[in-house]
């Protein structure tokens, strides 16, 4: 392996993260794994907090959705701008809220294993979503939650719901909205899983692209990051996000779209499911497939173009 130099104290790989508690989770998830895979003390790690476009809220009124800030980029831009400029080495993202593309001068192809790819349903009284009352209020800000409770569950009340677990707890105490939904990805890795009342299955919710993956980013000249990341890659992850993030591409997406889709390795077998909805969940369109491990992008392209050719002409009107 090649490597100009190991990271020291005096020369620590610094790892750039959002600050928010699950991404300092991340980092030193990353860092812990980097510590492992070489015999690294963690003074070769230095973990630096970036405060990005996405955390500033007090520019962001708290019932705004989110997709209406302009997604693309949101909780990326500042950390890539550190990137580049040389401040921090590499960054540890949630790939669900990555855009399909990085910028020029940066790479993004090392994974961790990924974690739990369900979706939590946050609840004090019911143990699912059909034993929710009729006309039960549920928050969430994800389009693609609301979107998939409501073509579920027509009758239910929607509200925007945001913040920290622990703000969403209150608002539950406080009967602002009887369910919510996180991922059980971030509320593992924050050891805070109790707060599922339970993990819906993906037959029943299917989970964002790339949802409880993460994926490390770095410049494409640094060798010293290239030789570290790799020890620590996951291939199976790859081949999953390849599948899921085609078909996102394919349908111009974002985490903050009704679009969802699973990868799943079976032997040496891929099977991709993919689904588009109407924001309002008056109409869903899903289908799935099995393929080569190796083939997913080009799985993930068709199956949107299979989608695509199968959605009435005003389906996407919410682009
Ligand atoms: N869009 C926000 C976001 N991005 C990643 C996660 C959770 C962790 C993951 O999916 O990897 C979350 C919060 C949530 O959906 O509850």
């Amino acid at each position: 392996m090649l490597m100009t130099q190991m990271p020291d104290a005096k020369s620590p790989l610094k790892i750039g993260t959002r600050g928010s508690p699950l991404a300092l989770a991340q980092a030193r998830e990353t860092r812990q794994r980097l510590m492992a895979a070489h015999g690294l003390p963690e003074e070769a790690f230095e973990i630096v907090v970036i405060k990005t476009t996405g955390d500033d809220r007090a520019m962001i009124a708290a019932d705004t959705p989110l997709k209406e800030i302009g997604n693309k980029g949101l909780f990326t831009k500042e950390i890539e701008e550190a990137m580049i400029a040389g401040r921090i080495d590499i960054a540890v993202h949630s790939m669900k809220d990555m855009p399909t593309e990085q910028p020029e001068g940066l790479v993004l192809d090392c994974y961790l294993p990924r974690e739990d790819v369900r979706d939590a349903f946050v609840c004090l009284d019911h143990d699912s979503i059909g034993m929710l009352p009729h006309g039960a209020t549920v928050g969430s800000s994800s389009l693609r939650r609301r979107a998939q409770l409501a073509h579920r569950r027509p009758d239910l009340e929607l509200v925007e719901f945001r913040g920290n677990v622990q703000t969403r707890l209150k608002k539950l105490e406080d009967g602002v909205a009887a369910a919510t939904f996180l991922a059980m990805a971030g509320l593992r890795r924050l050891g805070m899983e109790d707060v599922a009342r339970a993990a819906i299955s993906p037959e029943e919710m299917l989970p964002a692209v790339a949802q409880g993956a993460i994926g490390i980013e770095r410049r494409m000249a640094d060798a010293r990051a290239e030789a570290l990341l790799d020890a620590i890659h996951d291939i199976e992850t790859e081949h999953r996000l390849a599948a899921e993030r085609a078909f996102l591409a394919t349908l111009d997406g974002s985490c903050e779209t009704p679009i969802a889709g699973l990868a799943v390795i079976e032997g040496d077998r891929l099977w991709l499911r993919g689904e588009i909805l109407r924001p309002d969940g008056s109409e869903a369109l899903s289908d799935d497939r099995w393929g080569d491990i190796s083939d997913g992008a080009a799985m993930g392209e068709h199956l949107a173009r299979d989608l695509l050719s199968r959605a009435p002409k005003n389906f996407f009107d919410w682009r």
